[in-house]
């Protein structure tokens, strides 16, 4: 038997990854909807509730309809955009944080992916507030790059055009009012007190980013050595193939650089601990694309058919 899958938003950025890496699997059968009716309701409505598994790659008012639309109750729909990761009736797609985020993607028929920042915040907050490491009112901040793609198919055609602006050419800083829109999440996930400081920057590189999370030792739950932060780090991601705490170096890494586009094309995240006494650093680094969108949607969808979550991704 073959899975029907519909990509709603396959021309987009996330979902033509996701066809892509669908195309030649024998045990799915693609949905295609006809160019001309991509984004007539009635026709994706058609599409929606003849499929197994929809995948929601449009922005967040279009996925909103798109639910609206499903009358068939066996439609398991797996959501990229924002709309719904903080609603209490949809798995948060991030299975690596914990047994009970597993069960409820294996058990939900609504499944939303992660945000890409809010991927590599969580992948370093929650297993702190959960371990006791840190309280659920610490000052929690983040600096965060990301490559172009993150900003969608039109920022994509703006960087990729050879007359760009030459503002294009360095790292821009947006969301400086502190409400981008991962912000929801990053609180309402670990159950923080308020929401955390967040700087991020958009760049000129295609994929790739980096999510730090700077740590004041005195500030958390007891004593520790950053040693001993990345060793229950370690502890906590032990055997998971998509979330992985890299070596500990007080320097972050040997030369002490780490470039955000090196996990391009992987659809798994690293984690990097560093510091001294005092302060710390951690750092998740991922492909905006991959464990960021496409990648996590496809682990997730794996998940739900009970098949290997590393189907079809690259690891
Ligand atoms: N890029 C990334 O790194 C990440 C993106 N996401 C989220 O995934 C979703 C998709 O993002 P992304 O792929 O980057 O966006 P894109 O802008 O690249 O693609 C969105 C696609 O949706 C289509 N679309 C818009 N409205 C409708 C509609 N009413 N019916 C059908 N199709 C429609 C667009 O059509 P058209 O081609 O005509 O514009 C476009 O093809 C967003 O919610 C985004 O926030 C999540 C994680 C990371
Ligand atoms: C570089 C850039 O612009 N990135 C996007 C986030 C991409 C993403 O993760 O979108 P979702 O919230 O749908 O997951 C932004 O900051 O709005």
């Amino acid at each position: 038997m073959k899975y029907k899958v519909f990509i709603d938003g396959k021309e987009g950025t996330t979902g033509l990854r996701i066809y892509d890496r669908l195309a030649n699997r024998s045990d799915i059968e693609l949905m295609l909807i006809p160019e001309e009716l991509r984004k007539d309701p009635k026709e994706r409505a058609k599409y929606i509730n003849s499929s197994d598994i929809t995948f929601l790659c449009l922005p967040d008012q279009a996925a909103i309809e798109a639910v609206s639309l499903v009358t068939n109750d066996n439609v398991r729909i797996i959501d990229a955009s924002t709309a719904h990761r903080t609603d209490p009736n949809w798995a948060y797609g991030f299975p690596e944080l914990g047994q009970d985020f597993l069960e409820k993607i294996k058990k939900s028929n609504r499944v939303a992916v992660p945000g890409c920042y809010a991927s590599g915040f969580m992948s370093i907050v929650y297993p702190l507030v959960k371990l006791g490491i840190a309280g659920v009112d610490y000052p929690f901040s983040a600096n965060a790059i990301s490559g172009y793609s993150g900003a969608g198919k039109k920022a994509i055609a703006i960087y990729e055009d050879e007359n760009r602006d030459k503002k294009y050419d360095a790292p821009r800083l947006y969301a400086m009012s502190q409400s981008h829109k991962h912000l929801k999440e990053m609180q309402a996930i670990p159950g923080l007190s308020q929401k955390p400081l967040f700087n991020p920057y958009v760049c000129p590189f295609l994929e790739g980013m980096l999510v730090t999370v700077p740590l004041y030792l005195d500030g958390l739950e007891g004593e520790y050595s950053p040693k001993a932060i990345h060793d229950l780090l370690e502890n906590y991601y032990s055997n998971q193939d998509f979330v992985r705490v890299m070596p500990f170096d007080e320097k972050g890494t040997e030369d002490g650089f780490l470039s955000a586009n090196h996990l391009e094309g992987k659809d798994y995240l690293e984690i990097y601990v560093s510091g001294n006494e005092e302060r710390i650093s951690i750092t998740a680094c991922l492909d905006n694309l991959g464990k960021g969108a496409s990648g996590a949607a496809l682990e997730c969808m794996n998940i739900m058919l009970g098949l290997d979550s590393k189907t079809s991704l690259n690891m």
